[in-house]
């Protein structure tokens, strides 16, 4: 039985991949963790990385933290949806994962740079819904990456000097947010991703609900 009270509609639906990009520090991971903590439909793609783990961040949560022998074993043996060089270290999505989620009707939260989304967007663009975050201003950008406090002075400042260029791809996103207040842009965030997932083509279900619907008539 369903389409009763006690049952909802279910209809097939095919999963979709959230891209966030930002210059470093606009507010990906912090969004990111608030999307993840109240959506049980939504996989985030933990990637792998030659950088060093930071104080608070763990291996398996927060990356997988690889050297560059094994990163580089990892591109040979096709196991990167994507890869790139980002601040002087290697980082890159691990394929299985992903399509393992994709396949099972999951959406997958990327926290990925404009190279990494290029690149999926070559692979997938049906399936791809990106947006870009932006900081207030560069004032703002840089207290927050010092005041996270994870960083040396010198990675904040290399940071920084990065940020122009990571903004310049801003127009290559399907959305473009400001992150001023977390709540607000937590929301927008959500809102896209309801009406992302509502579009028709990512419900191959609706061809056979339709038919039944009409067969009814
Ligand atoms: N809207 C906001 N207002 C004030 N502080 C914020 C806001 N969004 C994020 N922050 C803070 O800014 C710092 C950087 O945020 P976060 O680590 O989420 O950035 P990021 O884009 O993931 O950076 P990276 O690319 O380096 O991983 C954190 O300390 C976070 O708490
Ligand atoms: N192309 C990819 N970019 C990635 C991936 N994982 C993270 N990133 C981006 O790197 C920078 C720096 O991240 P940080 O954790 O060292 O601050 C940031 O812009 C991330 O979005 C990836 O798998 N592929």
């Amino acid at each position: 039985m369903s389409g009763n009270e006690f049952e909802p509609v279910a209809i097939a639906r095919r999963g979709l991949m959230l891209v966030l990009s930002s210059p470093s520090g606009a507010g990906k991971t912090t969004i990111s963790r608030a999307l993840l903590a109240d959506d049980d439909g939504l996989t985030m793609s933990i990637s792998a990385t030659t950088r060093r783990p930071r104080p608070a961040e763990a291996h398996g949560r927060d990356y997988y933290f690889v050297d560059p022998e094994e990163f580089g074993l990892m591109i040979n043996r096709r196991e990167l949806l994507e890869h790139a060089k980002v601040f002087d270290h290697y980082y890159g999505t691990p394929r299985e994962p992903v399509e393992q989620a994709l396949s099972d009707g999951r959406d997958v939260l990327f926290d990925i740079d404009w190279q990494g989304t290029q690149q999926l967007k070559q692979q997938a663009r049906e399936d791809l819904v990106s947006i870009f975050i932006l900081p207030p201003s560069t004032l703002e950008l840089e207290r927050r990456l010092t005041q996270r406090a994870q960083d040396p002075a010198d990675v904040v400042a290399r940071r920084m000097s990065k940020a122009a260029d990571e903004i310049s791809h801003w127009a290559e996103y399907d959305y473009v947010l400001v992150n001023e207040d977390v709540g607000r842009c937590l929301a927008q965030v959500k809102a896209i991703l309801t009406a992302e997932r509502l579009k028709r083509e990512r419900q191959p279900g609706l061809l056979d609900f339709v038919k039944a619907l009409r067969e009814g008539y």
